[in-house]
């Protein structure tokens, strides 16, 4: 038989093969040798709303298969009560301590003055130029500026008026795409490529060199100007307004014998940690917000009624200047007024980030077998991949209208919050490991969109789809172009 005939045979058998164990109810064949890799290669570039009509389909839990060769399993899950179970209730089975402090309120301080110094006269510029932005490269460097300022008290001015491009910038992007690039392949296939030193390993070691060096850099600085003025306002630590992250933590490591020889690398870590949880997590969660205002203008208005309502009720005698912005400005950086008062302004907030979770999927091991409350059997060969964004997409869980953007689902009658467990709405996880920036990203998003939108009209320019990209951080895949015409 001539090689082609083989080949044919071959090709015939396995499109037989195919045919008749091709599962017809929607979700992923597994294959033999090739597992489920053909239904996630054909769906990778949605991968997003693959995972909610999987999940939809399948009881809310579905046991994922990778090729043979590479043993990979993943039990994907958005049902809460494995939520709550793995995150919170066998929280020690699944593992990562916290080792980090929360934001506090107190730096909201330092974001105002990021909107005033970078955002605003960006903004005005752009009104009075006529160009067109891309908000999210716009928001994406005002939480890069703001999220620097708050926890290394450095200012690297991404989000000037030239928009320059930043090599600590470029470093910190394609150190994220690695990321998400191992998470895809193997691990013996991203090992090899570390050996070898070449594609996105490479290009990891020298993005993570740049990142590495400039951290270290900011935290000698910060230990020379703590010497040199051991009574500055640097120095004080505590709930004093102005200290940053970076001054806190040295403090910490100055008192703690238990850190001791590893302060630096601790310190390091603790500095990265937080840059890198805050950074694209704000700049995202901001630019789906505005999307999603843009779709909904009857929303944007109601918002703004009730900015109004807001400061025209309320006495803010200690100003002398009592014009509109500076008390935008004092409500702006009134934690508690942010966190109370605005409620419909904290239900569109919520609404956005659980149609659009900056952090769009979250995964664990578990360190010792054990079974989910849905009956899933799991160990320590298994990733359990929670999907944040199909979670608040399936209609057992939010109802037949769970695509709708509606911030009403977040009130009560009584025009108060209603609770939303987090093993629920996981965009800022449960338990124990629940992000330490929930506080402080909800006053950003807030003191941001109030300043802005009573600044600015926004008009979308977009020529295209605006869908999300295959990535943990949910960013636009082609941006969002818009106008802006200061009022
Ligand atoms: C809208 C914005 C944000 C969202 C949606 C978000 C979401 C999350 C999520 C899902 C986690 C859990 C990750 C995991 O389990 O591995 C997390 C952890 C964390 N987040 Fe955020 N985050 C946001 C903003 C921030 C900001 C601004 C900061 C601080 C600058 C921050 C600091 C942290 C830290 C330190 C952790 C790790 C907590 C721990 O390990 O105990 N986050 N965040």
């Amino acid at each position: 038989m001539e090689y082609i005939e083989i080949f044919l045979v071959i090709f015939s058998l396995l499109f037989l093969f195919c045919y008749f164990f091709h599962k017809k109810d929607g979700l992923p064949t597994n294959w033999p040798v090739i597992g489920m890799l053909p239904a996630v290669s054909k769906n990778y570039h949605r991968i997003h709303d693959y995972a909610v009509e999987v999940l939809e389909k399948s009881q809310l839990t579905f046991l994922g298969k990778g090729p043979w060769f590479t043993n990979m399993k993943f039990l994907f899950t958005v049902d809460p009560a494995n939520v709550h179970h793995i995150l919170s209730k066998n929280f020690g089975n699944y593992p990562r301590g916290s080792k980090f402090k929360e934001i506090s309120e107190f730096l909201i301080e330092k974001v105002w003055e990021k909107i005033e110094s970078r955002l605003i006269p960006f903004l005005d510029h752009a009104s009075e130029q006529q160009f067109e932005i891309d908000l999210q490269d716009l928001f994406e460097r005002f939480s890069f500026d703001t999220i620097s300022t708050v926890v290394m008290d450095y200012d690297p001015e991404s989000l000037s008026i030239d928009l320059p491009n930043l090599p600590f910038l470029k470093a910190v992007r394609d150190f994220e795409e690695v990321i998400v690039y191992r998470h895809a392949v193997p691990t013996c296939v991203w090992k090899f490529q570390r050996w070898l030193d070449i594609g996105q390993e490479k290009k990891h070691r020298e993005a993570w060199k740049i990142i590495d060096d400039f951290i270290y850099g900011c935290i000698s600085k910060k230990r020379e100007e703590m010497s040199k003025n051991s009574k500055s306002k640097a120095c004080k630590v505590g709930n004093e307004v102005g200290a940053d992250l970076m001054t806190i933590y040295m403090d910490e490591v100055r008192k703690s014998a238990e850190i001791g020889s590893n302060g630096e690398k601790f310190l390091r870590d603790t500095i990265l940690a937080f840059f890198f949880a805050g950074r694209g997590t704000v700049g995202v969660g901001l630019v789906w917000f505005f999307y999603l205002l843009s779709e909904n203008p009857h929303v944007l208005s109601k918002i703004k009624e009730e900015l109004d309502a807001m400061t025209t009720q309320m006495q803010y005698h200690h100003t002398d200047d009592d014009i509109m912005w500076n008390r935008y400005k004092i409500l702006s950086t009134n934690f508690q007024d942010l966190k109370d008062k605005l409620i419909y302004l904290h239900a569109t907030i919520c609404e956005a980030l659980r149609l659009y979770p900056p952090v769009a999927f979250n995964t664990k091991v578990p360190i010792e077998p054990d079974t989910l409350p849905s009956g899933h059997k799991v160990d320590s060969s298994m990733q359990i991949i929670f999907s944040t964004y199909a979670m608040g997409r399936m209609k057992s869980l939010w109802g037949e209208d769970c695509c709708e953007f509606k911030p009403e689902r977040w009130m009560l009658e009584t025009d108060k919050i209603r609770y939303v467990p987090s093993h629920k709405f996981l965009a800022f996880s449960s338990g124990p490991r629940t992000c330490l920036g929930k506080n402080m990203s909800l006053t950003v998003m807030k003191a941001a969109t109030i300043a802005i939108i009573s600044r600015y009209h926004i008009e979308p320019v977009q020529a295209h789809p605006v869908v999300p990209e295959t990535s943990m951080v949910l960013h636009m895949k082609q941006g969002f172009k818009v106008k802006v015409a200061a009022y």
